[in-house]
């Protein structure tokens, strides 16, 4: 599923009465009617007239909430408005929606009219949306104050934000000060970015989209558009990536995945990831760790693995030959020896390859050797967590998390590889310039071997045909949705060994696939 910036939502904006020839009051029409259409399915089982408080920003957000008044008034609701102060200024189809609500001689109060909420069954935040700038003030963060207030003494009221929770940024998902939790967001088109992305997310309750009456997407196709595409991961788009299987397929069919890791003391990672892509369907699994801990692994892996050793390069080669996929990095230790033998490997060979762990420290900085990746027929899959990231760019952590997305795709372009930035949420970012943003996943995903199941799933993916994006995306959100159904029945201490075995039936069931 598509999800916007503000500047697309803009840009969508400005393309529909220029090039569209669709004005964009008949746009906000269906916006407030969305608005109005999703409360009195909130409150469907009620059957009754509702109290409905709608307070209107100067914006076009505002004007949304207007167009909602008089369309629930229509349907026989009790409707009230409240906006900020008494300078009737605003935008232009703010004042023009005013002037209808005049006009139809709905109440027009402001925060001067003592308790605004008094019996609300519902309060509408029309107050911001996308036009938001820096941090609220004045009237607008006193009017929030109030419905706050309003909500802790009656928590019963439906506290209803259009397009965006007033104060919430669309881009960064980042919360002014004073942005208060809603029980339902409704949004036009498509969910803004800022709605997907923490602490954002947590602020918008229910998200429902409701459309603007055309197919946006052209506007987005037009060639004066600038903007990258982002879009959210959902079963849907997964079921539609995973491998089909003919009933002919053998276990030579399902490809083979190759995973390098492990060092003394550091087995369990390259264990984890080798039986996590034995969950996720691959027909075969080596793992080759260093020679010394051969017996250590031996003894401790399922019998489904198959095992071997590496001392050098060629050894690593030889390994890596005829397999469909080939994962590194999974506990392979820091010492110079294997990091320089690794770094040699990967920046020469051309076997498909997800980079992960150690073997991301071993490349140091990217810009080292970013160009060799560059050069590749086909994109090396790259899983850093956060802290990786940053070693690998120079970047700081908190420079990353405030703008996780963009920074992700600038990244995954600048040296064509494919980017799978982990953390809440997880980004896939693609050579291309596309970013997907997983839905899935909790936090109580935040343990030891986590990281090493999720290579193991998406090197497996790879081995079974699909591309490095597809792969990358279709790995995070089985592990995620594999980690949500355990995150039913407990919140905490559930392990990265049983995050795997669930791949299956979160393949099975979930995503309806094979
Ligand atoms: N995209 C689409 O296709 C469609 C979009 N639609 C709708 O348009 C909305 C965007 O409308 P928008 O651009 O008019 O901006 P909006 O969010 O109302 O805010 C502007 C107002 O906020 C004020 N203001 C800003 N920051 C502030 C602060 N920190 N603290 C206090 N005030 C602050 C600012 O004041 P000013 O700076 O002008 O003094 C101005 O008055 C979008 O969210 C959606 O609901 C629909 O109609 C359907 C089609
Ligand atoms: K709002």
């Amino acid at each position: 599923m598509r999800i916007l910036t503000k500047e697309e939502a803009k840009f969508i904006d400005q393309w529909a009465p220029t090039k569209g020839h669709l004005p964009l009051a008949l746009l906000m029409e269906n916006a407030g009617r969305g608005v109005a259409e999703a409360i009195v399915t909130a409150t469907e089982e009620e059957n009754r007239s509702l109290d409905v408080v709608i307070v209107a920003g100067k914006g076009n957000n505002g004007a949304d909430g207007l167009v909602a008044a008089r369309q629930l008034e229509e349907w026989g609701h009790e409707v009230r408005v409240v906006i900020p102060c008494d300078d009737k200024s605003g935008s232009p189809l703010f004042q023009q929606q005013l002037a209808a609500i005049e006009a139809l001689e709905i109440p027009v109060l402001t925060l001067a009219d003592g308790d605004v909420f008094e019996a609300a069954d519902v309060i509408v935040d029309g107050l911001l949306g996308t036009g938001l700038q820096g941090e609220l003030q004045g009237p607008i963060l006193e009017l929030l104050d109030r419905m706050e207030a309003h909500v802790d003494t009656y928590p019963d009221t439906l506290l209803v934000a259009i397009d965006v929770p007033s104060g919430l940024n669309a881009n960064t998902g980042a919360v002014a000060e004073g942005t208060l939790g809603m029980d339902l967001t409704v949004t036009f088109g498509a969910p803004k970015q800022g709605m997907c992305l923490y602490p954002g997310k947590s602020y918008c309750g229910e998200i429902i989209v409701k459309g603007l009456g055309f197919a946006w997407e052209t506007a987005l196709l037009d060639e004066s558009n600038e903007h990258f595409p982002t879009e959210l991961i959902t079963a849907e788009l997964i079921d539609a990536l995973l491998p089909e299987r003919e009933p002919t397929y053998h276990k030579g069919s399902n490809g083979h995945t190759l995973i390098i890791g492990g060092s003394d003391g550091m087995i369990g990672a390259p264990l984890l990831a080798a039986e996590a892509a034995v969950y996720a369907g691959a027909g075969k699994v080596t793992t080759v760790v260093p020679s010394d801990c051969l017996r250590m692994l031996q003894t401790k892996i399922m019998p489904e693995v198959m095992t071997g050793s590496f001392g050098n390069l060629l050894h690593l080669r030889m390994h890596s030959s005829e397999k469909q996929a080939v994962a590194i990095g999974p506990g392979l230790g820091r010492n110079e020896e294997t990091t320089t033998l690794v770094k040699n490997f990967m920046t020469t060979t051309e076997v498909p390859l997800v980079i992960d762990a150690d073997a991301l420290w071993a490349l140091g900085h990217m810009d080292i050797v970013g160009h060799e990746f560059s050069k590749r027929e086909r994109p090396v899959i790259m899983t850093p967590h956060l802290g990786e990231f940053a070693r690998l760019t120079g970047l700081t952590i908190d420079s990353i998390e405030a703008n996780r997305i963009e920074v992700a795709r600038q990244f995954a372009i600048k040296y064509q590889v494919v980017l799978v930035l982990k953390g809440a949420p997880t980004v896939v970012a693609s050579p291309d310039g596309l970013v997907a943003v997983n839905s899935s996943g909790n936090e109580g995903m935040g343990t030891g071997g986590m990281g090493d199941t999720l290579t193991g799933i998406i090197a497996s993916l790879l081995g079974q045909g699909l591309e490095e994006v597809e792969a990358a995306m279709a790995g995070v959100f089985l592990h995620g949705a594999a980690a949500d159904f355990l995150y039913e029945t407990r919140h905490v201490g559930f392990m990265p060994s049983e995050v795997a075995r669930q791949v299956p039936y979160i393949m099975t069931e979930v995503v309806g696939s094979e």
